[in-house]
């Protein structure tokens, strides 16, 4: 079976991400509408260090906690990146895929690439892509949750709450991927990482003005955390471990034990 990148290519939309590259009299903040959507398998690659290994591996660890008659649940799901891994590497008896984004346009777009990895693989785990807002979800009994750079979009005072009632679904010897970017409570260490972070996206072929316009986009909307925050907020959920499983500069993947 092809790995993420062979399928990618594959399957998804290759539009390059130009949405900021010409001057706006005004940066609207960020939102994931049909212009992005079009453009997002590019922007979050050229945008993320190491976001194809983490989705991957996503799929590798899943392996490892998915269990018979459970559901996987990939919360923000945009395109279903992270429920093709899963889809590639858990094959377990009775388990499903429930995907959930409230985007319309990411929501109609996953379920059409899901479909053509359908028509391109035998076996895989059936799967389900729920338009709805993770806060409002009744969470089913899960082995697997992802939470794949979702979380930092989820405004701060609704975070811990999510986060309990993920805990309280999680069955014994199951496990939370949570990945995110990162803030780093020392100042000289945040502009570090902060700096060699725009050197990414510059070598990826982004301009200062594209990368300038994108960072006033987000700035509201995105809001990251320090790795201390995370695992404080996850402990105080319910969690009993939080292991940082991969870092690439200022973004990072962990894993969090019932
Ligand atoms: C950065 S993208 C996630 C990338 C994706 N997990 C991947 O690995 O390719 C964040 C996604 O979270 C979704 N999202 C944000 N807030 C949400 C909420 N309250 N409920 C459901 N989805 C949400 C957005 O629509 C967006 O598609
Ligand atoms: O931090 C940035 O500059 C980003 O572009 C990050 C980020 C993310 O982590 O989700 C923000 C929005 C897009 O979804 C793709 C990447």
């Amino acid at each position: 079976m092809p790995g993420f990148i062979d399928q990618c290519a594959a399957n998804v939309s290759k539009q390059p991400d130009r949405l900021f590259a010409q001057p706006l009299a005004q940066v609207p903040d960020f939102v994931f509408n049909e212009d992005v959507v079009r453009v997002f398998p590019d922007m979050i690659k050229r945008s993320v260090p190491g976001y194809p290994t983490i989705v991957e591996n996503i799929g590798v660890l899943a392996g490892q906690f998915a269990q018979p008659h459970s559901v996987l649940y990939d919360l923000g799901s945009s395109l279903g990146a992270v429920t093709q891994a899963l889809r590639r590497h858990v094959q377990i008896a009775d388990c499903r895929v429930i995907a959930v984004d409230n985007s319309s346009a990411m929501v109609e777009r996953c379920r059409e690439y899901l479909h053509a990895q359908d028509s391109m693989f035998q076996e895989l785990l059936p799967v389900e892509v729920l338009e709805a807002d993770i806060l409002s979800l009744d969470f089913q009994p899960t082995s697997l949750v992802a939470l794949n750079f979702t979380l930092q979009f989820i405004q701060p005072e609704q975070r811990l709450e999510l986060l309990a009632r993920i805990r309280q679904a999680l069955l014994p010897g199951g496990a939370l991927i949570l990945s995110e970017k990162l803030h780093f409570e020392d100042a000289e260490q945040h502009r570090l990482l902060g700096d060699l972070h725009i050197a990414f996206k510059r070598a990826n072929g982004y301009s200062e003005l594209e990368i300038a316009q994108k960072r006033s986009a987000i700035e509201k909307v995105m809001l990251p955390d320090s790795l201390e925050q995370h695992r404080e907020r996850l402990l105080a959920a319910g969690f009993s471990q939080v292991v940082p499983w991969f870092q690439c500069l200022n973004f990072a993947s962990m894993i969090a034990l019932p």
